[in-house]
């Protein structure tokens, strides 16, 4: 706990000193801040003493009226200065959170980046640092000002007459020790706030994802419950913060309101019983006690919004550090699509990888998600260069995890992947990603047209003769074709959708763009037409002629045809071989093709 509060203030402070310029001008404004209000009560308190007491014409206080003039604008233009630096530091600030936030999304480990809610990541994304805005643009300013400006007014004040001074000094305390004691309270609120919002942003996400099942399943207005009751949770947090904030606002007037009565009060004394001081002087003392209280008063104000957003500061850095916390793995951010199906013996078009494929070899591989969960034991074997392996074994065996650490999105626990004899944690992660493609069985489809959808498979900007290509190369022209926008109609979310063949084919389209040296295939559990089947058949063919291709296989024909199995059972890699090596010594492998074949699975 004390160690996470030491790192929230390392945020803040890097954060800060980011800032280090604009917060020293803030502090050379409210220097000359604290100057014009000095004057601005000067000027005036000579005003009204040559007019009220000395019974002056208006006329010979005309210099003094267009000094003052000048000060009050001045003194205008100086506040706006300090709200604009403000303003411009909270807007920087806030690009380097959610850079930051979304770097880490982005870079995170697979466990990591599944690990929370969605709609929770978005809201903190997007709502907490909206919320870090205040610290910023009102905290910060603020409390310069009131570390500058007081003092000023302090000074002048004590120099005038240093009783009013010593009421001053001993009143203004109560404003931070207030400000102090309600300022624990509203952060620790403002997680709870914070903590609330990302649960009903998920509730909420989810609830519009799932729609469809849940009406199917008739929970529809469970869910709509559950919307409300988490709703209301929120409103509640919301509603807690703001009546501290009311209540805050209700003492520190108090207190401002009282402060000011003392100083008056002396000062009447002073004038009308004791006769110690001079009207001019009362005058200018009364007028300069109001801003020394309203600018500590802002600064309680501003203190308050400055937790808030320090509780923000604390959950973003909260959801850093959980992101942070697998330092193994590579990203998602080159992740490839799903295609389907096996090889086939018709391959008329040659596919040059981008590089050369590399030998990768397990060393006494092990891997668990966390420790006492599943553990998968790969142990030790290579696979040469070229070559295409099947995984297979029952649902949940660790076939995707498997391949997941061959790909390098997850690390191993103990042991090591290699690629090439060397580390695949010591590879440049772009340049790795660079040569593997991974086709999973649920492509993500992005909310753009067809040919940016596939010219993702390139690094680089995809001419549309290449992307046609790709898309010729599997299968997908004549769904192309079939488009009243050809190419460049949007698909995905808010356009049109895809089947699931013709998303497998825009994954395998992207793949032949990118020329991958290594595909790792998750071949799907669902049943395809066949026309589609051969298509794909064909593309994948075509596409690992000159790579490594690791699949997890589900279809006898990808098992069959491949140059090596590996058998998994329960997470451990029990057997490896050929399938008429693994028919004879492996009973397991024997009962598997024997359902599959029962099954009519084809081959
Ligand atoms: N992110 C995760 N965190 C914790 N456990 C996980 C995670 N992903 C998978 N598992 C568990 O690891 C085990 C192996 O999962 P994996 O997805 O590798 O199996 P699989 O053989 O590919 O299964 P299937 O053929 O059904 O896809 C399962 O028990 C699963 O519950």
């Amino acid at each position: 706990m004390g160690q996470s509060k030491n790192k929230s203030k390392s945020l803040m402070s890097q954060l800060m000193s980011l800032q280090r310029k604009r917060l020293y001008m803030i502090s050379g404004l409210s220097l000359m801040l604290g100057a014009a209000i000095a004057g601005q009560a000067v000027l005036t308190a000579e005003a009204v003493e040559r007019i009220f007491v000395q019974k002056a014409p208006i006329s010979s206080i005309a210099a003094i009226l267009a000094i003052l003039l000048i000060v009050i604008a001045v003194r205008v233009l100086l506040l706006h200065g300090n709200g604009r630096i403000g303003l411009q530091m909270a807007a920087s600030a806030k690009t380097e959170l959610r850079t930051a936030v979304l770097q880490k999304l982005i870079h995170a480990s697979l466990p990591a980046a599944l690990r929370g809610q969605t709609g929770g990541k978005v809201s903190m994304t997007l709502d907490a640092v909206d919320e870090a805005d205040s610290y910023f643009s009102q905290y910060m300013p603020r409390m310069i000002e009131a570390a500058v400006i007081p003092v000023i007014i302090l000074t002048v004040v004590f120099v005038l007459h240093p009783h009013s001074g010593f009421i001053m000094l001993a009143t203004a305390p109560f404003i931070p020790i207030f400000m102090v004691l309600v300022g624990m309270k509203t952060k620790r609120k403002s997680e709870e706030k914070f903590a609330q919002l990302a649960e009903f942003s998920s509730t909420f996400l989810e609830s519009v994802q799932g729609l469809v099942t849940l009406k199917l399943f008739g929970r529809a207005s469970q869910q709509q419950q559950e919307i409300e009751h988490s709703s209301y949770k929120f409103r509640d947090a919301t509603m807690g913060i703001l009546r501290i904030a009311f209540t805050n606002t209700f003492m520190l007037e108090t207190i401002v309101m009282l402060s000011i009565g003392i100083v008056a009060l002396e000062l009447a004394l002073q004038l009308l019983i004791f006769k110690s001081l001079s009207f001019q002087t009362a005058f200018l003392i009364l007028l300069l006690v109001p801003e020394f209280y309203s600018l500590l008063k802002n600064s309680g104000t501003a203190f308050h919004s400055g937790r808030t957003s320090m509780g923000a500061v604390r959950k973003i850095e909260q959801l850093l550090e959980d992101a942070g916390k697998e330092p193994a793995a590579m990203t998602l951010e080159h992740v490839e699509k799903p295609a389907t199906v096996a090889l086939s013996p018709t391959v008329d078009v040659t596919v040059e990888p981008n590089r050369r494929p590399p030998v990768i070899e397990m060393r006494e591989v092990r891997f668990h998600y966390a420790p006492g969960s599943f553990e998968l034991s790969a142990g030790s074997f290579k696979i040469r260069a070229g070559e295409h392996i099947a995984i297979v074994g029952k649902s949940g065996a660790g076939k995707t995890t498997l391949l997941h650490l061959v790909a390098g999105l997850l690390q191993p626990t103990t042991g090591q992947v290699l690629i090439d004899g060397l580390p695949l944690a010591q590879h440049q992660e772009a340049a790795w990603f660079k040569q593997i493609s991974y086709i999973t069985q649920h492509p993500y489809i992005f909310a753009s047209t067809l040919a940016d959808n596939i010219a993702i498979g390139l690094g680089r900007n995809a001419s549309r003769a290449e992307i046609v290509q790709a898309a010729e190369a599997a299968g997908l022209a004549a769904v192309a074709a079939g488009l009243e926008q050809g190419y460049d109609t949007v698909v995905g979310e808010g356009g049109i959708g895809l089947s699931g063949g013709e998303k497998q084919r825009l994954a395998l389209a992207r793949a032949f763009l990118k020329k991958p040296a290594v595909i790792l295939f998750d071949e799907p559990t669902v049943g395809l037409d066949l026309h589609t089947e051969r298509i794909l058949q064909r593309s994948i063919a075509e596409l690992s002629a000159k790579a490594t291709m690791i699949t997890v296989a589900h279809r006898l024909y990808t098992i069959r045809h491949a140059d090596c199995i590996l058998f998994i059972d329960d997470g451990k890699l029990l057997d490896r071989g050929s399938h008429d090596e693994l028919l004879v010594r492996l009973p397991q492998y024997a009962a598997m093709v024997n359902v599959q074949r029962k099954g009519g699975s084809r081959s």
